[in-house]
């Protein structure tokens, strides 16, 4: 399908897609094997400010705390240890202060993470899940923020899946399409690279 080259590209991302998106990629270096959560602040001028994703704090590493939910002893637990996407996005702030930005987050944020939303004057979460919804710690979280005015709505995504192909780059700019399937990835790239630059290869 050949590409209008002339009008602006209709499909792109709006910034909620490209703030959720942002979080959702953060959430890709978690470790924790059952919750990757990623969590992305954005200031008054869509600016990207804080990215973060649950983790164990600095020095303490990833191989010596456990990742265990269940077990009898909850110093085997990871709960005790666990920094909060939330809390890692708010202490990675590339700016003085995160005074009404809003934050996109995977989950709804707890009560601990509520808090400190909060204190740092963050405006807006803006959240995918609130798959915790029926619990403690959930309804706590949204009661300090209706108390203290941070409003919280969540992120309905028009589409399932954003993908990202590092292949994308290469392909031949006239057209949407990916080279044509069943080659192997040499010789695609030297069509691309011809139909480009004119190589000769
Ligand atoms: N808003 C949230 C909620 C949870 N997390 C982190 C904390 C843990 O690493 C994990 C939850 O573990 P689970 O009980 O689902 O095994 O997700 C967060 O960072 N932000
Ligand atoms: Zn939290």
């Amino acid at each position: 399908m050949a590409k209008n080259l002339n009008k602006k590209r209709e499909n792109y991302l709006n910034w909620d897609e490209y703030f959720m998106a942002t979080a959702f990629l953060a959430a890709k270096r978690s470790k924790d094997p059952c919750s990757q959560v990623g969590a992305c602040i954005v200031n008054n001028e869509n600016v990207i400010v804080g990215i973060g994703y649950n983790g164990m704090p600095k020095g303490c590493h990833d191989d010596d705390f456990p990742w265990e939910k269940e077990n009898e002893n909850p110093l085997d637990n990871k709960y005790y240890y666990v920094c909060h996407a939330e809390l890692n996005a708010i202490l990675n702030k590339n700016c003085a202060d995160v005074k009404g930005c809003r934050i996109y987050v995977g989950l709804f944020p707890c009560n601990e993470c509520g808090k400190v939303i909060i204190q740092s004057g963050i405006k807006e979460v803006i959240y995918m899940s609130d798959k915790h919804s029926h619990k403690p710690h959930t309804i706590a979280s949204k009661l300090m923020m209706d108390s203290a005015g941070v409003k919280y709505r969540q992120f309905i995504p028009k589409q399932k899946k954003i993908v990202i192909d590092f292949t994308e780059i290469n392909w031949n700019s006239m057209s949407q399409v990916p080279p044509s399937p069943g080659r192997n990835e040499t010789s695609k790239l030297a069509d691309e690279l011809q139909g480009k630059c004119d190589l000769n290869l």
